[in-house]
């Protein structure tokens, strides 16, 4: 797939930008600060609705400005469809496909798919599990967008049933009834336990799936590696004993939420489910010498490599499914030096399409030669 068109409207420093697109590659080249991350976001928010940059949408939204718009013409197997969301920080966003309103803005996930590698990447390796769940989540939804349903009913429940538990928590230390809440409590305990399963047996089973993807891709992007050396691994917040479907992972969840009923009542929080759970990435130092734990371990090189693997990684799984995702380097090659630069260049060379933002023309490896725009103050120019 490819974006042939690009409109935007007050998102981000951009008051209006009309970008015609081409298949291939296309790099956004100036100086810092001048608006060329934001046309490559603008595009991965269409894929995700969320940016890769900020939590919240209200920094979408040009200074000043009530709404941002963002509109992309997609071509898929020859055919082209308009997909637009409207931002509308503190309300509902709106989503349009070829001008008819969305029930929903979140059908609009999966539409586009994109793949982008960022300097942020980094946080995937150094960060906290909730980036690493991220990754995993977003990941589930662009490739099965029904997800994104499951995904905001466990958020949902999960809040629900916190404010319960302190409730209920409070209700005991304070000595007065907690029958009430402790029987509502009893039901969102189900449902935290069927919706998380649900998540918790596609997150095993994309790992599965990832896994022989970030052992090659690592073995591509570190310098002597082998396919053996970069390993991810499933590490849920308690014992599944071997259970990898989604009744018996419910029924594994049930009786930990039970067992754990004080502590939850203690704390207020739930301390069972997926949103407790990590990524384990571990690289291997050669025959005999064990694996380490990439966070804390690691040196500054191999964590990017680890980065860069996992995101090559998805876009190989994607294409995988039979669809090439549109790929997004921002600002990526400034970070990598030169055997590296043209290493990637190589890898992704024949995608479909593939967006580069650089400060300098020069950092761009020549293996991604294609269309190239100057980005200066707000301003967006075909070069070449
Ligand atoms: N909501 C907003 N309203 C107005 N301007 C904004 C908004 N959000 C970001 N900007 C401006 O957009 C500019 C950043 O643009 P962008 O991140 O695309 O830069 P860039 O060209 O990719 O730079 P770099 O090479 O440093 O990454 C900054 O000047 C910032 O102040």
């Amino acid at each position: 797939m490819h974006v042939s068109h690009l409109s935007l409207h007050d998102f981000r420093s951009y008051a209006v930008a009309e970008v015609p697109l081409e298949p291939g590659v296309t790099a956004f080249i100036g100086r810092n600060g001048q608006g060329k991350t934001n046309l490559v976001e603008a595009i991965d928010y269409l894929s995700r609705l969320s940016s890769h940059r900020v939590a919240t949408d209200a920094p979408l939204v040009r200074a000043g400005a009530e709404q941002a718009v963002v509109r992309a013409a997609v071509v898929r197997d020859g055919r082209t469809a308009v997909l637009e969301i409207e931002l509308n920080p503190g309300k509902a966003n709106r989503a349009r496909v070829n001008k008819s309103p969305l029930p929903r803005a979140r059908e609009l996930v999966g539409l586009v798919r994109t793949v982008v590698f960022s300097p942020e990447d980094l946080t995937l390796v150094k960060g906290d599990p909730s980036d690493r769940r991220r990754f995993l989540d977003d990941l589930l939804v662009l490739r099965a967008p029904r997800l994104a349903g499951v995904r905001s009913d466990y958020d949902r429940i999960l809040r629900q049933r916190n404010s319960l538990l302190k409730t209920a928590g409070a209700a005991r230390r304070g000595s007065s009834s907690q029958e009430g809440a402790l029987s509502t409590l009893g039901v969102w305990d189900d449902h935290l336990a069927r919706t998380g399963a649900e998540l918790l047996a596609e997150r095993l089973s994309l790992v599965e799936a990832l896994r022989p993807y970030v052992g090659k891709a690592y073995e591509t992007v570190a310098r002597g590696a082998t396919r053996d050396d970069a390993e991810i691994e499933y590490r849920p917040s308690c014992d599944l004993g071997g259970a990898t479907d989604r009744e018996a992972l419910a029924e594994v969840l049930l009786a930990e939420v039970e067992r754990r009923r004080k502590d939850e009542l203690d704390r207020g929080i739930s301390l069972v489910g997926p949103h407790r759970d990590d990524l384990l990435l571990t690289i291997g130092h050669g025959p005999g010498e064990g694996a380490l734990p990439v966070k804390g371990y690691a040196s500054h090189g191999e964590s990017w490599s680890f980065a860069l693997a996992l995101r090559l990684a998805s876009y190989d799984l994607l294409r995988a499914d039979g669809d090439d995702p549109i790929l997004i380097l921002d600002d990526v090659f400034a970070e990598l030096d030169t055997e590296r630069r043209a290493q990637l260049a190589e890898l992704v060379a024949g995608a479909e399409q593939v967006l580069v933002t650089a400060a300098v023309a020069d950092d761009v490896p020549p293996a991604l030669a294609g269309a190239r725009f100057l980005v200066k103050g707000g301003e967006v120019t075909r070069e070449q």
